[in-house]
């Protein structure tokens, strides 16, 4: 099937319309989900930044704690050992101290006073159990001269605070801290004479320590904490948590590659990265590794947040539905504009295809075109409507001048009458239907007498008007049935279709014939007078064909004007 141009024009105003509105939907869906996804890495780094601003400042507290204990006279004094008395009223005192703060602090697991001078014999020592915050029994106090929270701690100046490596506690008597993950943040007690005297130490529990640092975090958010190797500390799998405790491996660059340029950054120094995995079906995730401040850190902690990519895009995804309707309500507006524009126009376009069809020069003109517009159709049917109107007009005198030019083909100019050369076609005729029919007829040959004297004397013009009032006369005289014409010259002839055969009413015609030309033609005042002489033939009498018959005619036509003119005479076969 063909499409008319309104329909090819509607459909390339309806594909514009669907494919403008498909572009403008996906590339504005496209611009905005790449929006939502650079807001949603900056909120995750935001996030990841404070939740490492938090762990500082926590670790920050911790320090506080160890300090306030390491700098108090009584722990100094404890350790001096000079009074046994004093000695164990001050070990209970400072165990009701450790008690008060474990309690107040639900992180931590543990809070000790170790005696350095005797191979780090613990002196005071306070854990969280089962059933709550209990001091450990002289008898179970251990000797912790070999772990490095204590050979660690005993180097730093006054003031200092280490921060062990994070790990899991195999400590025997640990209690709830055992075989959890812990950080030993410990200080150096030093005596009146600067002497390192003794360590105090406090057990974080890294898990609830880090759980409430993320208890404000929006739902959703994984939550990584690793060391400066990259070793998992804090996973949401578990079983990646301290992996290298039970001598197997899981490092955060096997999961997210690009962390490996943060690892491979110097210490000391802020780090920070954005980074995704796993396409649309993986994550988006931050990391941060905070500077480590007046700490004397083992190792760098590194902590991470991580969103699923689907939650990331969920936005973006709502908003593509929306786009998608919208493309859809604007692609289905235009097409019922690209049908509406094809209807508008289709109609006048088929009524100028229709009239143009349906044009006739010989019709009469009826104008059905949309004239009336004022648009470029109107124009083109206006214009249409004037091209058949020239068409017509131009047919019309083309007719006028083919029946002038038909007539003047077969009528002689100056008289009217048929010329010859048709007289001799309707002579042909005319015997072709006599032989038929077995009829006759007759040829009344005529040539006006003394003719040429007319012309001599009244000039050319009288001799014209002369010719054109006789035969105007010999026109008058005949029946309707007869044909008169001139055959050139001052010579006519007469065909006598009914009635031929009666030489008698043949010879009556003749006469009227003869009167008729005697007659005087007036012409500007002066009466023109000649005659005439006849020769009459008759078929099949004097000849059989057209030719003959006119020889004949004019024979005897010659014979009457020897024999004195103005007579007719019969042709002698
Ligand atoms: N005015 C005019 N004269 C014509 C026309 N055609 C022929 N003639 C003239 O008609 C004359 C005819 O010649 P003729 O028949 O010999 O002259 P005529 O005087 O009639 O001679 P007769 O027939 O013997 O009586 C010539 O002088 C032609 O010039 C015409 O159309 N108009």
């Amino acid at each position: 099937m063909r499409l008319g141009l309104a329909a090819r024009f509607g459909a390339v105003i309806a594909l514009t319309g669907v494919l403008a509105a498909g572009l403008t939907g996906y590339y504005g869906y496209s611009a905005s989900r790449q929006m939502l996804l650079d807001a949603a890495e900056e909120r995750l780094l935001t996030a990841t930044r404070v939740l490492a601003r938090q762990l500082t400042l926590e670790l920050g507290n911790v320090a506080r704690d160890v300090l306030l204990f390491a700098e108090h006279p009584v722990a100094a004094q404890l350790l001096l050992r000079s009074d046994p008395q004093l000695q164990e009223r001050t070990a209970r005192n400072t165990a009701i101290l450790f008690e008060r703060m474990l309690l107040t602090h639900p992180q931590y697991f543990q809070m000790r006073l170790i005696d350095t001078d005797s191979y780090g014999q613990e002196v005071v020592r306070v854990d969280r159990q089962r059933d709550g915050v209990r001091r450990v029994p002289e008898a179970e106090l251990q000797e912790k001269g070999h772990t490095p929270y204590v050979y660690e701690t005993i180097r730093l100046p006054r003031g200092s605070v280490y921060v062990s490596r994070a790990s899991i506690n195999h400590e025997v008597g640990a209690h709830m801290g055992s075989e959890k993950p812990v950080l030993q943040m410990a200080a150096p007690v030093l005596d009146a004479q600067q002497q390192v005297r003794g360590v105090i130490v406090v057990n974080v529990d890294l898990e609830g320590l880090f759980q409430q640092l993320a208890a404000d975090l929006p739902a959703g958010l994984q939550l990584y904490l690793m060391n400066g190797e990259g070793d998992y500390l804090i996973h949401p799998d578990k079983a990646k948590a301290f992996a290298f405790d039970r001598g197997q491996q899981a490092r955060v660059p096997e999961d997210f590659p690009a962390a490996s340029a943060l690892l491979a950054e110097p210490p000391q120094r802020k780090a920070e990265l954005v980074t995704h995995v796993g396409g649309r079906s993986g994550r988006v995730a931050a990391f941060v590794r905070q500077p480590r401040g007046d700490l004397a850190i083992e190792d760098d902690f590194i902590v991470g947040l991580a969103q699923p990519m689907d939650q990331v895009l969920a936005e973006g995804e709502r908003l593509g539905r929306v786009n998608v309707r919208i493309v859809l309500g604007f692609s289905a507006l235009a097409l019922l504009l690209a049908v509406l524009l094809a209807r508008a126009l289709s109609r006048p376009i088929g009524q100028i295809v229709r009239s143009v069809r349906g044009f006739s020069a010989q019709a009469p003109l009826v104008n059905e075109l949309p004239s009336t517009r004022n648009d470029e159709l109107g124009v083109l049917a206006r214009s249409v409507h004037d091209m058949q109107r020239q068409i017509h007009q131009q047919f019309e005198t083309l007719q006028l001048k083919q029946a002038e030019m038909d007539r003047l083909a077969s009528h002689d100019s100056l008289t009217g009458l048929l010329n010859r050369r048709a007289f001799l076609d309707r002579l042909e005729h005319a015997l072709a239907q006599a032989r038929r029919s077995q009829g006759r007829l007759a040829l009344l040959y005529i040539d006006l007498d003394h003719f040429k004297p007319i012309n001599d004397r009244f000039g050319h013009a009288a001799g014209d008007a002369l010719l054109q009032g006789l035969a105007l006369r010999l026109q008058h005289l005949v029946r309707e049935s007869d044909t008169v014409a001139r055959l050139g010259g001052d010579e006519f002839v007469l065909l006598i279709e009914q009635g031929a055969a009666d030489d008698g009413a043949l010879h009556g015609v003749a006469q009227k014939v003869l009167a008729a030309l005697s007659e005087p033609v007036p012409f500007q005042g002066q009466q023109l007078v000649c005659g005439g002489s006849i020769g009459i033939a008759r078929f099949p009498h004097d000849g059989p064909t057209a030719s003959e018959l006119l020889a004949a005619a004019d024979q005897a036509m010659y014979q009457a004007k020897t024999e004195g003119r103005h007579q007719a005479r019969f042709a002698r076969s």
